[in-house]
């Protein structure tokens, strides 16, 4: 076996944490193969609970598992680590808006840019989960310049395997059927979840579905509005498939993505597609070597373009308030 790589977990006595650091230990993200040193990070109130996350990983005796570093301060958290996923932060509770999220959270992500900034190694790939994931994403790079921000990503990949599933389940085709539907923008209610692109088995997703209206329409409903009917139902925010999620990015990040197929990923954009650039835009992605790349030359219509500029207009309302928060921070 090679050496251990360093992994943290923010968040890790948090609900998406208790089920990630499992997954992480159990090899589904980095490989069977490769050890991991699990860095832990959580606020001081939960560091008992956080002990309790560290006796079940112990008692889950995980052969990729070298090390777990439990601790509640980021220097310790980030020291050389070589990915890190970023989930602590507050989750929207019923009744509770955007906003209110945005206001409570970035200045964490301003925090922990600048601790990742110290500490962490320069090579380090970052996954933002918490909320409101692109935003966080942003700022957190904007506060640790001396990592390239290409190193930085917000998750929707959740979105994306929400999506597949709502169109296996329309077909009645196995969830595995189905690639390329793109989440494009925001993770949040203006995210444009597009099939256009999107195969089943090898054939259009447009054409076996065969209802626009039902694609423009209530299919985009749904996944946009997914998260929201999850947290009126459990009373909770998703944790188990936004755990799931998370690893599926991560693994796609570490080991690429196969011939034909992209995934969906929060970047930096370089206004590709018309959008707004210098925001976390979700476009679709292909990666290889450990570095993803913008797919090019996707036809875009009307409909579409409409769809983006509505979620790229979001997203840059979302930085001028969080650059306004993390400012009167100072
Ligand atoms: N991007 C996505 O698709 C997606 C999906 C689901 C949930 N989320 C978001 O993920 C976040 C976590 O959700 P959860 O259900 O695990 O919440 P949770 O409340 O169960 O856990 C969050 C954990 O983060 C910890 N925390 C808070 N501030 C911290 C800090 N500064 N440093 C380290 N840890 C800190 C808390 O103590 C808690 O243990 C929320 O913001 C939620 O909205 C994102
Ligand atoms: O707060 C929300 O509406 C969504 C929570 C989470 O990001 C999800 O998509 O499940």
């Amino acid at each position: 076996m090679a050496s251990p790589i360093k992994v943290c977990v923010t968040g890790a006595a948090g609900q998406i944490g208790y089920s990630l650091v499992y997954m992480i230990g159990s090899g589904a993200v980095f490989g069977a193969d490769t050890p991991v040193s699990l860095h832990l990070l959580d606020i001081p109130p939960m560091m008992p609970v956080l002990n309790g996350v560290c006796m079940e990983i112990a008692d889950c005796a995980l052969p990729c598992v070298r090390e777990v570093v439990a601790t509640d301060d980021p220097s310790v958290a980030f020291k050389d680590i070589d990915a890190a996923f970023l989930v602590g932060a507050m989750p929207r509770k019923e009744g509770m808006e955007r906003k209110d999220l945005l206001a409570a959270n970035v200045k964490i992500f301003k925090v922990q840019g600048q601790a990742l900034d110290q500490h962490a190694k320069k090579s380090v790939r970052v996954l933002v989960v918490g909320n409101p994931a692109n935003t966080n994403a942003l700022i957190c790079s904007q506060y640790a310049p001396s990592i390239p921000k290409e190193n930085f990503s917000a998750m929707t990949r959740l979105d994306q395997n929400r999506a597949q599933a709502q169109i296996a389940a329309r077909l009645s085709v196995p969830v595995s059927d189905v690639k390329n539907c793109i989440i494009w923008g925001n993770h949040s209610g203006t995210q444009f979840p597009d099939v256009r692109h999107a195969t089943v088995a090898g054939k259009s997703v447009y054409d076996a579905v065969n209802d626009e209206a039902w694609i423009r329409g209530d299919f985009i409903t749904l996944v946009q509005k997914r998260g929201g009917a999850v947290i009126a139902a459990r009373k909770l925010s998703s944790a188990m498939s936004a755990a799931k999620a998370a690893c599926d990015h991560m693994a796609s990040w570490w080991q690429g993505t196969p011939e034909g197929s992209y995934v969906s990923m929060g970047v930096f954009s370089d206004g590709s597609y018309g959008t707004a650039s210098g925001v976390m835009f979700s476009f679709p992605v292909t990666i290889k070597d450990g570095k993803w790349s913008i797919v090019q030359g996707l036809p875009i219509d009307d409909f579409s373009k409409g769809k983006l500029e509505v979620t790229g207009k979001e997203l840059c309302e979302e930085r001028d308030d969080a650059l306004a928060v993390c400012s009167a921070a100072q």
